[in-house]
């Protein structure tokens, strides 16, 4: 059996005249955690219904080898989601909601479980009416992995939850997925999956910019040399002489390239008199990264 579970291939989108996705391919193998980023507007939430068969498109969309479109809904049955804001009765409480929808054996042990998972007890006799937005999130997330699904599919499920429970999202996922789950999960902010997804699929304005591995996407963002002296100008000024990339004059911020020598460059400097105040070694910042890309493509497109 084959290990990918979601295929996509050339999925093209249009609502009217406006193509939202253009030619759009992935997989998804089993058991990973896939992070969908993407600006507000790039199309993450058309491709997560299209998945689900809740809108027709171009292009052919599988599930463990299965065809999904807005009539083929069979691979779907193992299918957890949660797409935009979930749908919930204002007069029922969470624990009531998650009952309706609990199918199958053991509907009680699905229900008690996810609400201890979820940490919900607080509030899971509650009416939804009286929810704030994260509390709704949590019940929505909760009732896309209550049947024990086998894919979930995850819109911005990190929306109006504070650190703590974000926190607790993400390690329940990861659980999950060690379980044996496969993840599709957006979100607009590259930092809240940079820990856990396995791969990542960036898209803008409906086109893939980059797909590939977190690991291979983290270890693309640059290290600098933060480096203060007691004369940072003349300090630049000797160090783009010695062919250093210096890309801060105030304090000087030196890129990390591949055959960089850090005593190299101290003996330069102290070899004229120039006094070291302070060093310290730091990651780009990857979300900063990532939006140069795409800013890019803006300007290409
Ligand atoms: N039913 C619709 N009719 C017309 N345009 C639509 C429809 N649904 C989405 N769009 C447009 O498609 C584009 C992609 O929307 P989509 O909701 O997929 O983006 P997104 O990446 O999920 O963004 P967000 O995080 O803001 O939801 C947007 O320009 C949106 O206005």
């Amino acid at each position: 059996m084959s290990a990918t579970l979601l295929k996509i291939e050339n999925l093209n989108k249009s609502f009217g005249k406006k193509e939202v996705l253009k030619d759009i391919s992935f997989t998804a193998q089993k058991g990973h955690i896939i992070g969908l980023i993407g600006a507000n507007g790039a199309g993450k939430t058309t491709i997560m219904k299209a998945i689900l068969g809740i809108l027709p498109f171009n292009g052919k969309i599988t599930i463990n080898d299965k065809e999904v479109s807005i009539d083929k809904h069979q691979p779907l049955q193992s299918v957890g989601a949660l797409i935009e804001y979930p749908g919930l009765y204002p007069y029922l409480s969470g624990r009531e909601q998650l009952k309706l929808f609990a199918t199958g054996k053991e509907r009680e042990r699905k229900v008690h479980n996810i609400i201890d998972e979820l940490q919900m007890n607080r509030f899971a006799d509650q009416r939804t009416k009286d929810y704030s937005l994260g509390m709704k999130q949590k019940l929505g997330v909760g009732l896309a992995l209550l049947n024990d699904p086998q894919f979930v599919i995850l819109d911005e499920p990190m929306n109006g939850l504070d650190p703590k429970a974000t926190k607790e999202l993400r390690d329940l996922i990861v659980r999950e997925k060690e379980n044996g789950v496969t993840f599709l999960v957006s979100s607009h902010i590259l930092s809240e999956l940079q820990r856990i997804a396995d791969d990542v699929v960036v898209i803008d304005h409906g086109k893939i910019v980059t797909s590939t591995t977190m690991e291979r996407l983290l270890s693309s963002n640059k290290k600098y040399y933060f480096i203060d002296t007691n004369n940072n100008k003349l300090a630049t000024d000797i160090l783009l002489k010695n062919n250093y990339q210096v890309e801060n004059k105030e304090v000087l911020k030196i890129p990390i390239l591949d055959d960089f020598s850090i005593n190299n460059l101290l003996k330069i400097l102290l070899s004229k008199n120039i006094k070291i105040n302070d060093i310290k070694q730091q990651d780009g910042d990857l979300e900063e990264s990532l939006l140069k890309v795409l800013d890019k493509e803006v300007i290409q497109a």
